[in-house]
């Protein structure tokens, strides 16, 4: 029995949910037009959808691998602090290793700290594509489930980008080629906890608000907490209003369901078609507050030697919102560069994973 439905608290009732589509892994393999057409709007829209992992066996054994990991997660989290500090990320030097709460650029207004420890573990060093760094030791014991998780990870994310590639009339590895498997990259497993917040609920937040910097993330989650900004509260110029809170819904976590967004790197490829949305985690509400809070996660990530630039077919633009919103990704890489200059993804997920603190 999935465990969302087996030993955790329910989702409380009653919370404004974001309205996002639900595609069938199955459908998008068997090429369901209907389903990629979903895929399509999603990703123009709250950049975000519910992916149904069931009915197809790939799914259901990445499915399973997930919930293989919630249980990883929770033990390898339970060291002693100290001991999960032998193993930190040094930040701007690499994104891999074990990060402590506290450590994520604040972004809302009240500063609160982020309260999530993550481990994050390379996809190059599980499959060898470059010398790997030493784990925590339940991560290095469970390397053979690790890897199978990273595979099933990078191809489902390989599946939404042919998808999205045909809707938008491109050949059909527009995007995948620059996302290999076999090709150093960022693309990671991830795995974050949160403890309960019962007590210091309005000091903390779980993630502060951001978007991810890579191509496309795949996430599973048990307990609420997730909330993306609604489309409604961003302004026609493609950003957040200063004058204004943003209105957040929460994403209700669904058995036998992935939840699917795009990162800037898809941004900054199309030119601003498609959209990185902005997401947090808050503490839980209602009992699930009391619960110690796990994610597990795969990012797939553009490999290190591809430029970071619209593609040609982008290159006349898509409409002023699209192009105001490709500018202000542009703008969170372009300090200290020269008019013109091109990064290659490797810098670009440097720059981005100084700037945010992980
Ligand atoms: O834990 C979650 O639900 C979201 C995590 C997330 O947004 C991230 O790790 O970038
Ligand atoms: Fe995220």
């Amino acid at each position: 029995m999935p465990l969302s439905t087996s030993i955790l608290p329910s989702f409380p009732e009653g919370l404004p949910l974001a309205p996002i589509a639900t595609v069938s892994y199955k459908q998008l393999l068997d090429g369901n037009h209907n389903d990629a057409s979903r895929v399509l709007e999603a990703a123009q829209t709250h950049g975000f959808f519910y992916l149904d992992l069931q009915g197809a066996p790939e799914g259901d054994t990445f499915l399973s691998e997930a919930e293989q990991l919630y249980a990883l997660a929770k033990d390898a989290f339970a060291s002693p602090l100290d001991e999960k500090l032998q193993f930190a990320l040094e930040r701007g030097v690499s994104l891999f290793g074990y990060k402590p709460t506290g450590t994520v650029k604040t972004t809302d207004r009240s500063q609160r700290p982020d309260s999530t420890e993550f481990i994050c573990i390379a996809k190059d060093h599980l499959h060898g594509v470059t010398p790997s760094r030493l784990y925590p030791p339940p991560i290095e014991q469970h390397r053979p489930l690790l890897q199978s998780f990273t595979r099933h990870g990078h191809a489902c994310g390989m599946l939404i980008l042919r998808t999205l590639a045909s809707r938008l009339g491109l050949a059909p590895d527009a995007f995948t080629r620059l996302n290999r498997f076999d090709q150093p990259s960022g693309d990671h497993c991830r795995l974050t906890h949160t403890g309960p917040h019962s007590a210091d609920a309005n000091n903390v937040l779980g993630l502060p608000s951001h978007t991810d910097f890579g191509s496309v993330t795949v996430l599973f989650n048990w307990l609420g907490g997730l909330q993306i900004e609604s489309p409604s509260s961003i302004s026609s110029s493609g950003s957040s209003s200063s004058s204004h809170e943003s209105e957040w819904l929460w994403v209700q976590p669904l058995p036998g369901h992935a939840i699917v967004n795009l990162g800037d790197a898809m941004v900054t490829f199309t030119n601003g078609t498609l959209k990185s949305a902005k997401h947090r985690v808050v503490p839980p509400l209602g009992s699930q507050g009391a619960a110690d809070r796990y994610s597990v996660v795969y990012f797939v990530r553009p490999h290190n030697d591809v430029p970071m630039r619209a593609l040609g077919e982008f290159d006349r633009g898509s409409g002023l919102a699209a192009a105001a919103a490709a500018k202000a990704v542009a703008g969170k890489f372009s300090a200290g560069l020269e008019e013109g200059e091109v990064l290659t993804a490797g810098e670009w997920m440097r720059r981005r994973a100084v700037q945010l603190g992980n």
